[in-house]
């Protein structure tokens, strides 16, 4: 019945370090995170297509985005001038990515200035803040030296595991690079993390850094994304803290996240010193291109009636529905495989090699409803996720007070990179109403109410956010 994981924003302006940039970073000591199923129809107030293709035609309107300059995709420049090798250059055209995003364009010519400098970034999520650091990374590593010589850490295994993927496609073309995962596996006890960039959860890198299985000496970059979680939170900010002290030496260090709520935000800076600093307004995190809707159900209870007629209004749309513990992801599960749905589930529970199968299951869209926690609400990138379910509105660990943060980083799961997708989320009370509209009023973001007992309206509400998006209206607008 333990919540999960749950976590607690600053114009796009790149704040200079107060003292010389000339020192690369700090040492050890200081302070240191059914197939949609096709829901079968059992009450399905539509067509089911409603969602069927929203894998639109992105490719098409990405160069319309990157030509806004009021876009976070926006970017007047070309990977090309950013000096990258030939072999990244490679790596970035076979992934397609043909200009790069705004934190991209902004974070990369400080990142890779000599001697390298600490970073505290903040972007939209979805907006390409992992190749940001990755190219970093690749950038520097030096092949010769099969060492660790960079450390990204993530707050989920999951998330870990992704950013690893990114680096090794992006850095395919440099013959001998070597990466690894350092998350919990039984199967490698003993061994050394012999490779140059590793990707981990905190716990299990402080854990083989004190074992002396990875060797912390060349390390030159240390990562944090989610940093705003990773320094927040108890357990995680303390696993960090001491990670950081046992590199030695000076090092990079280097923060990312969509959100850096001010209290966090001195840490950060404490933890990277004399970082260069870009930040957003919070008013400016919202994406448009993620239409945020909700529905007032009639008591808690009513919520999963409501999900199962909601799920009537897709197809083949990956989707992902947030609660808020562990028990109620493991009791949506059983209800909706009983009526006949196949989910997957993942949450804190489940041990390793089974949350990679469930997360594989759904990257590969062999499960395309995935019932979780906020263990899953940071950094997941699936391209094919159109729709972000909040059974439960995101509270604080006290389950009272909003957690505006976890809000965010969960509806943008969907709408990545310049994709559409709708977020909807179930009140029930008069609490979790003013929940969710303190949420709205905190990014001052718009909710829409959608009519309960008119499915009708539902479905020609959420076709017409996809219509809007394909005219290119909603997304290209994002974030004034
Ligand atoms: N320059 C680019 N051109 C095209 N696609 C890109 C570019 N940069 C990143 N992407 C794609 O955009 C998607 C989102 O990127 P990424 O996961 O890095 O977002 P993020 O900013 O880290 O989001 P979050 O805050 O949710 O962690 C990924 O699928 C990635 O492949």
């Amino acid at each position: 019945m333990a919540t999960e994981e749950s976590n607690p924003p600053g114009a796009a302006e790149i704040t200079k370090p107060a003292e010389s940039t000339e020192t690369p970073t700090t040492t050890h000591n200081a302070i240191d995170k059914p197939a949609a199923d096709q829901l079968d129809g059992a009450g399905s107030p539509g067509n089911g297509n409603a969602l069927a293709d929203t894998e639109l035609k992105v490719e098409v309107k990405l160069a319309d985005l990157q030509a806004d300059p009021d876009n976070p995709l926006y970017s007047a420049k070309t990977f090309e001038e950013l000096q990258l090798s030939d072999e990244l250059l490679k790596g970035i055209h076979q992934m397609n990515f043909r200009k790069p995003s705004k934190i991209q364009e902004k974070a990369l010519p400080l990142l890779l200035i000599n001697p390298p400098q600490n970073m505290i970034a903040q972007s939209q999520s979805g907006t390409g803040k992992t190749a940001a650091f990755s190219l970093n990374i690749l950038s520097r590593v030096d092949i010769s030296n099969v060492a660790p010589q960079a450390l990204v850490l993530a707050p989920s295994r999951e998330l870990a595991r992704q950013i690893l993927g990114v680096i090794s496609h992006m850095g395919q073309f440099i013959e001998g690079l070597k990466t690894m995962a350092a998350v919990p596996d039984p199967s490698r006890r003993g061994q050394k993390y012999e490779a140059h960039v590793l990707v981990g959860t905190p716990g299990t890198a402080m854990d083989m850094i004190r074992r002396r299985l990875i060797d912390p000496r060349s390390i030159k970059i240390l990562v944090l994304d989610e940093a705003d979680n990773m320094l927040d939170q108890g357990g995680l900010g303390e696993q960090c803290t001491r990670v950081k002290a046992l590199i030695p030496g000076s090092f990079q260090t280097v923060l990312f996240s969509a959100t850096f709520p001010e209290h966090v935000i001195n840490f950060a800076q404490k933890f990277a010193p004399n970082a260069n600093v870009i930040t957003l307004a919070h008013e400016e995190l919202t994406i448009e291109g993620i239409k945020q809707l909700c529905i007032d159900c009639p008591s808690e209870s009513e919520k999963y009636d409501v999900l199962l007629k909601f799920y009537g209004l897709m197809s083949q749309a990956s989707s992902i529905i947030f609660v808020r513990k562990k028990a109620t992801a493991e009791e949506l599960e059983a209800r909706m495989t009983a009526d006949g749905h196949k989910v997957a589930q993942l949450s804190g529970n489940l041990e390793g090699d089974a949350r990679d199968r469930v997360i594989d299951s759904f990257r590969s869209g062999e499960a395309k409803v995935l019932i979780t926690t906020n263990v899953l609400a940071r950094g997941i990138d699936v391209q094919s996720v159109t729709m972000v379910i909040n059974f439960d509105v995101p509270t604080m660990a006290n389950g009272r007070d909003p957690d505006p943060e976890t809000y965010l980083h969960r509806i943008g799961r969907t709408g990545r990179f310049g994709r559409v997708g709708v977020a909807l989320t179930l009140i029930h009370d008069r609490p979790s109403w003013e929940q969710l509209h303190a949420i709205a009023d905190y990014y001052k973001t718009e909710v829409q109410p959608l009519p309960l007992e008119d499915w009708d309206t539902v479905e020609e509400t959420i076709t017409k956010v996809i219509k809007n998006s394909r005219a290119g209206k909603s997304t290209v607008d994002m974030v004034k």
